[in-house]
């Protein structure tokens, strides 16, 4: 596999397959990434429909940089393998696997790729949505250090967690942070991007916005997202603050000084600045767009 790219998921927008009218509106929309989704957001009588829409929308869509993303029906479903048939010809930069229970989840779409001889840069991302996900997390975020695996993000799956599991979802999520976090740590340990859960009360702008500050400073890259009118707040919430892009723009200038190409830590305003911070100053300023 290819290096994976580092790409901006700041604000990560699900659209139903079938939703004509919103397809539509995707290119005058400032969201990072879209997920057209063939799952849950599609009745099971009409999959197949959902299928040939998503086939017309690529084969017929002008890109505009955004990253492309399908959700398709868990293999283990009816309709999984024709989905990921279907959605290998279209050519997106990833597929997104549902109802991820093990690390055997994940390598069972691998190959059925490979089988169907999908291009190198066809990344796979996983839901963490289950209670069995939940418990075999380590597993499935290690195989984000494995190339071969494809496995490039994980997205938390909030509403079925709930469902699964039976606990309250209340607005400042209480029972659910532990796993969240339990997620981000997974995550980094694999060398995945990791994305907080939707806000279904699409109208509360004030909880979503709550939302976002909490999922950033959790660790997410970035939030999946349901309606246009959340696509500022996340977009805002996920970028970095002004300040923080100065001072990564300074610890990166001051690495870059001939005096200081072989040390491995300096002294920057009075703080300790290490080559640990030169990284994160990077990462940080992929994040920015610089
Ligand atoms: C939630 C909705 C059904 C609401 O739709 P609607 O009532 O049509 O909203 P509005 O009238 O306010 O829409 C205003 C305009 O915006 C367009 N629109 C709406 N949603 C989207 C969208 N997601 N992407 C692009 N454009 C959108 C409408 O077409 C209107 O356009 P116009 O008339 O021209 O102004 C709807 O928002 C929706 O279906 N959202 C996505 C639902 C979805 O995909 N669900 C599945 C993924 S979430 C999930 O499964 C999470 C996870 O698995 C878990 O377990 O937690
Ligand atoms: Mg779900």
């Amino acid at each position: 596999m290819p290096i994976r790219p580092y790409r901006r998921r700041r604000s990560v927008l699900y659209v139903p397959a079938l939703n004509h009218k919103a397809l539509a509106k995707l290119p005058a929309l400032a969201c990072d990434c879209v997920v057209i989704d063939l799952e849950d957001s599609i009745a099971p009588s009409r999959k197949a429909e959902a299928r040939d829409a998503v086939k017309h929308f690529f084969e017929t869509r002008v890109a505009d940089g955004k990253e492309m993303v399908i959700r398709i029906n868990a293999l283990s479903s009816e309709w999984g393998a024709d989905d990921l048939a279907m959605a290998r010809q279209c050519r997106p930069d990833a597929i997104l696997l549902p109802k991820v229970e093990t690390a055997r989840d994940v390598l069972d779409a691998n190959d059925m790729l490979d089988e169907l001889d999908a291009r190198a840069s066809l990344w796979l991302w996983a839901m963490v949505e289950t209670p069995r996900a939940m418990l075999n997390l380590g597993a499935i975020a290690a195989l984000g250090r494995d190339r071969s695996a494809r496995l490039a993000c994980l997205v938390a799956g909030t509403n079925d967690l709930v469902k699964d599991t039976g606990i309250l979802a209340t607005p400042d999520r209480r029972y659910l942070v532990p796993w969240l976090m339990q997620m981000v740590l997974a995550a980094r340990a694999g060398d995945l991007d990791i994305l907080d859960g939707v806000s279904n009360d699409f109208r509360d702008l004030d909880a979503l916005g709550h939302e976002c500050v909490e999922g950033r400073n959790m660790g997410f890259d970035g939030k999946t997202l349901i309606h246009p009118a959340q696509i500022d707040l996340a977009n805002n919430a996920f970028s970095p603050a002004p300040a923080e892009v100065e001072d990564a723009l300074a610890i990166r200038a001051a690495f870059a000084l001939p005096d200081n190409a072989d040390k491995g830590v300096i002294s920057l305003g009075g703080k300790m600045v290490e080559r640990l911070h030169l990284d994160q100053a990077e990462r940080l300023l992929i994040k920015a767009g610089l």
